[in-house]
């Protein structure tokens, strides 16, 4: 099975371009719903997150992410024994995801994850696609978000890899600041190419 790294820094357009590839009808695997689900109501997290950060409530029974980034964005040890609580549950529900297509004989799936490069999972990928738009357009797409603001942006922007440097390590690049036609029609080039060479690791 051939296993596609998406991924791209805050705004750069990774859900629209996972959107774009169900569309096509590939797999399509989020880790960041994954995160969502497992800070939902009844999520596996919930309670390891409330021992640590126990007014991160929400009134339904899961955790307020708005809160929670709150706490970590600015504080990296609370983000980083955050991330060691919902880390290893990422790659469970992945590994799940992969067992599953591969029962189904998929032949090509996707990993869509913000954070690839920085945990070295771009590793176990045949190819890595990374969506990128000019810096202007990515802040004024970001800090157009209800509960986004300067701090908190920069912040979040620190702890990821450069958008410069996901660029140098991909094998394609998606610019999404052209258009949705001239993004969808590089995507598609993409996974008709890794197809076509599935196991060609170009610059690497
Ligand atoms: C702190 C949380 C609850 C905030 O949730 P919220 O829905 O408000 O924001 P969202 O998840 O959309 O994140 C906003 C932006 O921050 C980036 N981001 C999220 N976590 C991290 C992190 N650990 N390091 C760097 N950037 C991050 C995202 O890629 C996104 O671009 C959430 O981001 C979280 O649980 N993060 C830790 C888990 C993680 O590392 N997730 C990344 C994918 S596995
Ligand atoms: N190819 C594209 N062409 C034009 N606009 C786009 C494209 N891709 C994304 N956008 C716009 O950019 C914004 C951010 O896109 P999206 O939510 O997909 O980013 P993201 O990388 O998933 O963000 P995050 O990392 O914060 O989760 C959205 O408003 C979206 O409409």
């Amino acid at each position: 099975m051939i296993l596609v790294g998406l991924t791209g820094s805050i705004g750069m357009g990774k859900s629209t371009a996972a959107k774009a590839l169900r569309r096509l009808g590939l797999p399509v695997h989020d880790a960041d719903a994954a995160v969502h689900r497992l800070l939902a109501p009844g999520g596996a997290a919930v309670q390891p997150v409330l021992a640590l950060f126990p007014d991160v409530a929400d009134p339904a029974g899961g955790i307020d992410r708005q809160q929670l980034g709150a706490r970590v964005f600015g504080d990296p040890a609370a983000l980083h024994r955050l991330e060691a609580i919902l880390h290893p549950r990422v790659r469970a529900a992945k590994r799940c995801f992969l067992a599953a297509q591969a029962r189904r004989r998929q032949r090509l799936v996707v990993l869509d994850v913000p954070l690839l490069f920085e945990t070295g999972g771009e590793r176990e990928c045949d190819a890595v696609l990374v969506v990128s738009a000019p810096p202007f357009l990515q802040r004024q797409r970001v800090l157009g978000r209800p509960g986004m603001h300067e701090a908190k942006f920069r912040s979040i922007l620190a702890k990821q890899m450069p958008d410069r440097e996901k660029r140098q390590r991909a094998q394609y690049v998606v610019p999404t600041g052209l258009g949705q036609r001239y993004s969808l029609d590089k995507l598609k080039a993409a996974i008709r190419a890794i197809k076509a060479k599935p196991r060609e690791r170009r610059r690497r």
